[in-house]
């Protein structure tokens, strides 16, 4: 090795301590990330958030979508508990899509009602086919959640007839302008968050909001009171002034690693943290 210089041992004694606090405030900036206290989390893309989906249920990790849409479902209805405590006095409406976001919604309104919360009520414009939705379906028939149609589910969301709308229609693969009969009940709930006739709860995207948009994309654009983001947010949620909750509590650490997450930790046995 060669021997320091006089000069440069001055140099590094006195720039030693600097450098030492760089070091550390990296660390201390890296640890703040990843506990979510400063630099946040990722948000991802349209693209990235169905590579991510397809690496949890590749072969190598070995999820199925029954277990995720489970998880995702039990953190949507955590966060109505949050948002609205009391069971009892608490009426729901959720507008379920022809995806896994609407199979996120179904989850939800059968786990609201095991926590003793009036049955929600389904807006469901079209029945998907196949599984899991028929099995998702049928439980929510077995716990008595009553369903509506798209008109009367407008009318009654701006007459005041629910507390808590769970917007379950399009999640991360919506894409385009909304085709029927989608655009009515959007349209809808949107004019009812306007007039405060509800509160909105958007699960992973504030449908029919590019996913990688910046935003709401029109004044006529449902404007939820609270999103909650399942597995990390997506990119259109980055100006979301809302109630930000995150939930999908289900990221095994290498792929956390593997997409840069940076995911906050949820506080205990939490289902979802606020970001
Ligand atoms: N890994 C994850 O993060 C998980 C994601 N899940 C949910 O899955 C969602 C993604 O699900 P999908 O990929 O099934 O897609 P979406 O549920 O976002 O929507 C796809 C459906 O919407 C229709 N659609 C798209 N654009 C439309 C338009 N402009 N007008 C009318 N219909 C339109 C499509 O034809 C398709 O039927 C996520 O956002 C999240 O809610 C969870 O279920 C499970 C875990
Ligand atoms: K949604």
């Amino acid at each position: 090795m060669r021997a320091k210089s006089p000069a440069l041992k001055s140099l590094s004694r006195t720039f030693r301590p600097f450098s030492r606090r760089l070091v550390k405030a990296a660390t201390v900036r890296a640890m703040a990330a990843n506990a979510g206290l400063g630099l946040g989390p990722a948000y991802l893309t349209a693209e990235q958030s169905s590579a991510l989906d397809a690496k949890l249920m590749s072969e190598e990790y070995g999820y199925t979508i029954d277990n995720l849409m489970e998880l995702a479902g039990v953190a949507v209805a955590h966060a109505v508990v949050d948002m609205a405590p009391n069971a009892k006095e608490t009426k729901t409406l959720i507008l379920v899509g022809p995806g896994n976001n609407g199979g996120d919604g179904l989850v939800a309104a059968r786990h609201l009602a095991l926590f003793g919360y009036e049955p929600p009520t389904l807006c469901i414009p079209k029945e998907t086919a196949r599984p899991p939705f028929v099995g998702l379906r049928k439980l929510c028939d077995h716990f008595a959640c009553p369903r509506t149609d798209v008109d009367s589910a407008v009318s009654a969301m701006n007459e005041g007839g629910y507390d808590v709308v769970i917007d379950a229609l399009f999640g991360f693969s919506f894409s385009g302008a909304p085709r029927p009969p989608f655009d009515k009940l959007l349209a809808g709930v949107a004019s009812a968050a306007k007039q405060d006739k509800c509160r909105v709860l958007s699960v992973d995207v504030p449908s029919g909001w590019p996913v990688d948009g910046d935003g709401k994309p029109s004044d006529d654009a449902v404007e939820p009171q609270a999103l909650i983001s399942l597995t990390a947010p997506k990119a259109c949620a980055k100006g979301f002034r809302g109630t930000h909750y995150l939930g999908g509590r289900f990221v095994p650490p290498a792929i956390a690693e593997e997409f840069s997450l940076n995911l906050p930790t949820y506080p205990g046995v939490a289902q979802i943290c606020k970001l």
